[in-house]
């Protein structure tokens, strides 16, 4: 370290500032074709700069193009407010007298600093090698797709975007904590410029670049369609072993739906319509995305992504992430499936379309939310920060005969062992190993959610059943307290009214009401014994569930997981021959399958899940039955209100007044006890079944 002439900068054996008075360079932050980004602490504010310079040893071979293009950049930069593009800072005066002081005439460009590096950085991860979760890619395509909108409508076509081009920042109000920004404007350039020149990585730009072309917009669409790709399969559609030029030629021959091309194991080419299925969407998202993607992905700039506005294929991505797809997991298949909804998807369509793919009968199907709704409308279980909103159940059985899908290229490797692979698929087969133990360990998990969410329903249905019960019998009382004052007026009828005949007429309805009301009481008797009998089973299914999960073993998924990932770094990273056979593959494959079905066979977890069924039936039917009685008996009061009200009105005023005294009269004492005429007048009604259950209630 060298103390320059200027006194409080600092450099470095290349004359490269590291300090500039309370500016200290950190570190190098990434580096590209021309540019080296370093990092700028400010101990004494704790300020953050990202700092891009060109390259020290690089600069005196630009051409007068190149030179063209950096101070471009840094031009279109400047005047660039985007959240989801890169900001430019104003460099503070003394680091950029300091650092201009030791750097060319290119000038230098101040950013924002992304503390959480570039979107390679993360496909990297050997977790990654089949592409990010589906929370992870929607926020990405939503922020490359407002960044991208922002730039065409200045007129500015960005021409080199790729994952090293999208950076991570941290950002409070996102629900995952990151938001994505695009950077490196180097390439960029205004619309109607000249023809296409060779910019930009070569991996992701549009064909027509290296057949010279006119660029338009067009050729962002169709980076963006390989970003995008490539982050929900984890490889770029297109050969991705081959160099553009080899490539060239298998493009310009692909049909318009076609949106990758592979090479097989035994050298075949391949043309896929559809994503690769080693990925982590859902099918109902990877359909739409799919979709897209050819129009994004067509080799013709003139056909690409414009149908009739120039924002169509951005549109169309809006409404791909305004879509409203509820997850659903089966239990009894032990899948995810997904289905897109709106507001006026009634939940019976659901479940047919779940009858329909696990084959479960929907009077089978047993549904766990983790939210609460009673709607009978799908959209009430949509949640969509929430992975899994539903869940379902075979009432009859806890799992089918499952049988697990391998990924295609496992399967073959499993069938022809002996054969050689090339390098590249023995890096395939570890990826979708590494792919195949994730998933089977997020169905398991998937698998031990739903557990706790039919628990947590079944616990909410109980609640709701004794409140239920709380609600009748107080229905059932306000009837006895009704059935008392009718009895009390009738003590103090003389005989003459009993004669009349109106007056016995209304005396049978109430003797039929009160026959109706003992049935209910009846009924009411039942549930009583049920509901005992539920809250004993219930008791040991709380029991249960405590030790259910003992058979999961997901501490066991995870080192597999940990295993499948590790190979795929090494071979990645340094190529070990211990990994070129198949038989570390076979071992992880057999062990996750062995797992699994060990899970699927326990005994306790059936039985404790056939319990669970068994209760959830019960506690629905007594439900439904709690709240037929629940409706009836306010009737019965009503009506009995209505006999009252009738019989009153069919008495004399004298004898009314006479009643009304002495009803005052015995005010607060319980006629059923005290009265014995009324006793006797209802002891045919008041039989021991009926007294049995006015004492429990
Ligand atoms: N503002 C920033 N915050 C954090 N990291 C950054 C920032 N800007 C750039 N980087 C890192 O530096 C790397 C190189 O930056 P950049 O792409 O701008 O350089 P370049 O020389 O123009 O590259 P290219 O060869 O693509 O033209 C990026 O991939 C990223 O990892």
């Amino acid at each position: 370290m060298f103390k320059q002439n200027n006194p409080s900068t600092l450099v470095d054996i290349n004359g490269e500032p590291t300090s500039v008075g309370d500016w200290k360079r950190e570190k190098e932050l990434g580096s590209g074709g021309f540019g080296v980004v370093h990092l700028w602490l400010n101990k004494t504010t704790g300020d953050s700069l990202a700092i891009k310079k060109c390259k020290w040893n690089l600069e005196s071979h630009l051409t007068e193009k190149q030179r063209e293009r950096w101070k471009a950049e840094v031009g279109i930069m400047e005047g660039i407010r985007n959240e989801n593009i890169v900001a430019y800072c104003k460099m503070p005066e003394d680091l950029q007298r300091g650092l201009s002081y030791y750097s060319s005439q290119l000038p230098l460009l101040s950013m924002e600093y992304c503390r959480l590096g570039n979107l390679r950085s993360v496909l990297v991860k050997p977790e990654n090698c089949c592409g990010l979760r589906e929370m992870e890619i929607l926020c990405i395509i939503s922020d490359l797709v407002n960044a991208l909108k922002y730039l065409h409508k200045l007129n500015v076509i960005h021409r080199d975007i790729k994952p090293e081009n999208v950076v991570l920042q941290l950002c409070d109000t996102r629900p995952r904590g990151v938001i994505y920004k695009l950077i490196d404007l180097g390439y960029a350039k205004e619309i109607d410029s000249e023809t296409a020149s060779f910019v930009g990585t070569l991996q992701y730009l549009a064909p027509e670049i290296f057949i010279k072309q006119k660029c338009t917009k067009t050729v962002d669409y169709w980076s963006l369609g390989i970003v995008i790709f490539e982050i929900i399969c984890g490889i770029r559609p297109f050969l991705h072993t081959f160099t553009p030029w080899q490539s060239l030629a298998h493009l310009e021959k692909k049909p318009s739906d076609v949106i990758a091309i592979q090479l097989t194991y035994n050298g075949r080419m391949e043309f896929f319509t559809q994503l690769f299925k080693e990925n982590h969407i859902n099918m109902c998202l990877a359909h739409l995305i799919e979709k897209w993607l050819q129009i994004a992905l067509e080799f013709s700039p003139d056909l690409r992504g414009s149908y009739n506005h120039c924002d169509y294929i951005f549109a169309v991505l809006e409404e791909i992430l305004l879509k409203k797809i509820i997850m659903v997991y089966s239990v009894y298949t032990c899948e995810f499936l997904s289905y897109e909804i709106n507001e006026s998807t009634l939940l019976s369509t659901v479940q047919g379309w779940i009858g329909r793919d696990t084959k479960i009968p929907i009077m089978d199907q047993c549904i766990a939310a983790t939210q609460h709704s009673d709607s009978i409308y799908a959209i009430g279980y949509y949640n969509k920060e929430s992975p899994i909103t539903l869940f379902v159940f075979n009432r009859c059985a806890p799992f089918a005969s499952i049988t697990t899908q391998l990924p295609a290229l496992i399967k073959i490797l499993f069938e022809n062992c002996k054969t050689e692979f090339k390098f590249g698929t023995i890096k395939q087969l570890y990826a979708h190993t590494a792919f195949f133990v994730l998933r089977e360990m997020r169905l398991v998990s998937g698998l031990k959610f739903a557990i706790t969410s039919q628990f947590n329903c079944l616990q909410t249905i109980f609640d709701k059943c004794n409140l239920q019960y709380a609600q009748l019998r107080e229905v059932l009382k306000k009837f006895l307290c009704e059935v008392e004052v009718y009895n009390y007026q009738d003590l103090s009828l003389s005989a003459k009214v009993y004669e009349d005949t109106n007056y016995s007429q209304i005396l049978e309805q109430f003797d039929g009401q009160m026959r109706r009301f003992a049935q209910v009481v009846e009924i009411f008797n039942k549930i009583v014994l049920r509901r005992e009998a539920l809250l004993e089973k219930f008791k040991r299914v709380e029991a249960a569930n405590r030790v259910a999960f003992r058979a999961f073993h997901l501490d066991k998924f995870e080192s597999l997981v940990q295993g499948a990932c590790d190979d795929v770094n090494a071979i990645n990273m340094y190529n070990p021959s211990s990994l070129t056979g198949g038989s570390k593959i076979f071992k992880i494959v057999s062990d996750t399958l062995k797992l699994k079905d060990l899970l699927l066979r326990d005994s306790f977890l059936v039985s404790y899940l056939r319990c669970v069924s068994y209760c959830w039936k019960e506690l629905e039917k007594l439900n439904s039955c709690m709240a037929g009685l629940g409706t009836t008996t306010p009737q019965l009061t009503l009506d009995l209100r209505q006999l009252q009200a009738e019989k009153l009105s069919s008495l004399s005023d004298m004898h009314r007044k006479k009643a009304n005294r002495t009803q005052a009269a015995f005010n607060g004492v319980n006629v059923l006890e005290e009265n014995v005429a009324i006793r006797y007048r209802f002891q045919e009604l008041m039989d021991a079944k009926f007294r049995r259950i006015s004492e429990c209630l």
